[in-house]
């Protein structure tokens, strides 16, 4: 179902699990920080409409959505029960946006695969700004939302396996 069917902030409270112990790492892209600082106050409050404690919410930022592999690497590290990378990369005129999107993807995949901390995948690919904009808070919600909603359903599964 593409995005455009579906509000990316609507979830079903009664399916969350209670993530009031919970402790969530969230590593922001500065690139696009009109969208990313988007994606994250949607992924911030989502956490704690959900019972997040405010103190259980570390917040680092990295220079691009490239560095968000090795920024949500040391995340790991620390004690979190799952960790959140934000992002935001739009088409420009050359094949750079194929490679950044392939090699964020990839990497990390190789952090869910190789680690134990689950690792959200909220990194936006658009082909325009306004994609990113209509996604990150605007007419198709907030995929922050979502990605809040994803970690607290993963360290809840992680907890239970
Ligand atoms: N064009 C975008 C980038 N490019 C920068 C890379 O992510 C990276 O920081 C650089 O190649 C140095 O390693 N990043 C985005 O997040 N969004 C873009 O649209
Ligand atoms: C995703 C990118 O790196 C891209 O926005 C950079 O723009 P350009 O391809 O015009 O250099």
């Amino acid at each position: 179902m593409a995005t455009e069917n579906k509000n990316l902030s609507e979830y079903d409270k009664a399916t969350i699990p209670n993530a009031s112990k919970f402790r969530f790492g969230i590593v922001v892209s500065e690139w696009n920080d009109n969208v990313t600082e988007g994606l994250y106050q949607g992924a911030y409050h989502a956490l704690l409409e959900n019972g997040v404690l405010p103190h259980n919410i570390i917040r680092w930022n990295v220079p691009g959505s490239f560095e968000l592999i090795y920024g949500a690497k040391k995340m790991q590290e620390q004690m979190v029960n799952a960790v959140i990378a934000i992002g935001s990369v739009i088409q420009g005129e050359t094949k750079h946006f194929d490679f950044v999107c392939e090699g964020v993807t990839q990497g990390i995949k190789d952090l869910n695969v190789r680690r134990e901390t689950p690792v959200i995948f909220c990194v936006l690919t658009d082909n325009t700004m306004q994609q990113a904009i209509d996604r990150s808070g605007g007419k198709h919600g907030n995929k922050g939302t979502e990605a809040a909603i994803a970690a607290i359903k993963m360290a809840e599964l992680r907890k239970n396996s």
